[in-house]
């Protein structure tokens, strides 16, 4: 581990998330919004702010562009987070979060914008200057339209290059190329998983990526199941942790809040079923939270007091692949 080092989270597509807070929603009608919230977001901008939260130094990189670009960067400096963001041509992308009283959320993302190839060497040159400072990278979120899908393969090569350890949290394609480079945590969703394996299962579809990730030199699959918690297939076991009650609220970035506590248990080496009870707390508080890449620490202390961890056996006809890979030094 590097001390005084940070982590550098990665967001190729970072947006202005706008949240629209109503008591109701009235589809194919009008509605009066009761609170909007506009910020910095992204799923590596949410990871770096609850790391920020946490304590832990973060750098978010990634391009940004125009006059949402601004309002970005902006909110970044007011959030006190360190941006290393690369100016675009292109006008940065919104997403709209509706919210309402019953914690239902519907998302909306935009595209983003078209970033050139050489928009983008600008982030990898900046990325690769980072890298010797960095003490983890995560990679996270949509790919903008112009970048090939092996962005992230690209970048979790020179990660492991570098010998910095590497989570990946994207889906599709680039999701597809990424698990073939062999970063060290991959973290899907249920539909993300189904999407990658084409199995509905979710145990069946965690052991067929676990071991496709294997083979490429990675370790960890931590998928995130919604209120079913987190199944993780590691190199030493596998793991499902959950909370025993619903949280009502924001689901919008409770996964980044998880990225940023396995990060956390990543650096300190701490045991897998620790890391879990932690990943689960964390999005938990930031389901009870308003706003994307907001926790909230009461909700956290007691979701970690209830969480349960328990060691599962990997479903009988699959393998998760060969465990007897060459151990990386961070896990
Ligand atoms: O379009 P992507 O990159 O997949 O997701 C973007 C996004 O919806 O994810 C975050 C929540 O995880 C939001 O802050 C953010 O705008």
């Amino acid at each position: 581990m590097r001390d005084g080092a940070m982590i550098l989270t990665v967001t190729p597509n970072p947006a202005l998330d706008v949240t629209y807070h109503l008591d109701e929603v009235v589809w194919n009608g009008s509605n009066r919004v009761g609170r909007v919230a506009a910020r910095a977001g992204g799923k590596g901008v949410n990871v770096a702010r609850v790391l920020a939260a946490l304590g832990i130094s973060a750098t978010v990189l990634g391009p940004l562009g125009g006059r949402t670009g601004d309002a970005v960067r902006e909110d970044l400096a007011s959030a006190g987070l360190r941006d290393a963001a690369v100016g675009v041509a292109g006008e940065t992308r919104r997403t709209t979060t509706v919210v309402d009283a019953a914690g239902e959320a519907t998302v909306f993302n935009e595209a983003g914008p078209r970033v050139t190839a050489d928009e983008w060497a600008g982030v990898v040159r900046t990325y690769r200057e980072l890298l010797p400072g960095a003490r983890a990278v995560a990679l996270c979120g949509s790919l903008p339209p112009g970048l090939p899908d092996d962005t992230y393969a690209t970048l979790i090569a020179l990660a492991r290059d570098a010998g910095v350890p590497v989570l990946l949290d994207t889906s599709g394609p680039a999701f597809h190329a990424g698990v073939a480079a062999g970063p060290d945590i991959v973290k899907p969703n249920a539909d993300e998983l189904r999407e990658a394996t084409g199995e509905s299962d979710p145990p069946r579809a965690v052991a067929a990526l676990a071991a496709r990730l294997r083979e490429a030199g990675g370790d960890a699959v931590v998928a995130s199941l919604g209120p079913q918690g987190l199944l993780a297939a590691t190199g030493g076991g596998w793991w499902r942790a959950r909370l025993p009650y619903a949280i009502t609220g924001n689901p919008t970035g409770a996964g980044d809040a998880g990225v940023a506590a396995l990060i956390t248990g990543l650096l300190g080496g701490r045991p897998w079923p620790d890391r879990l009870a932690e990943a689960v707390a964390w999005s938990a508080s930031a389901v009870a939270s308003p706003e994307a890449g907001d926790i909230d620490r009461t909700t956290y202390v007691t979701a970690r007091a209830h969480v349960i961890v328990g060691a599962v056996e990997p479903p009988p006809d699959r393998t998760i692949g060969d465990t007897a890979h060459a151990t990386h030094p961070h896990r």
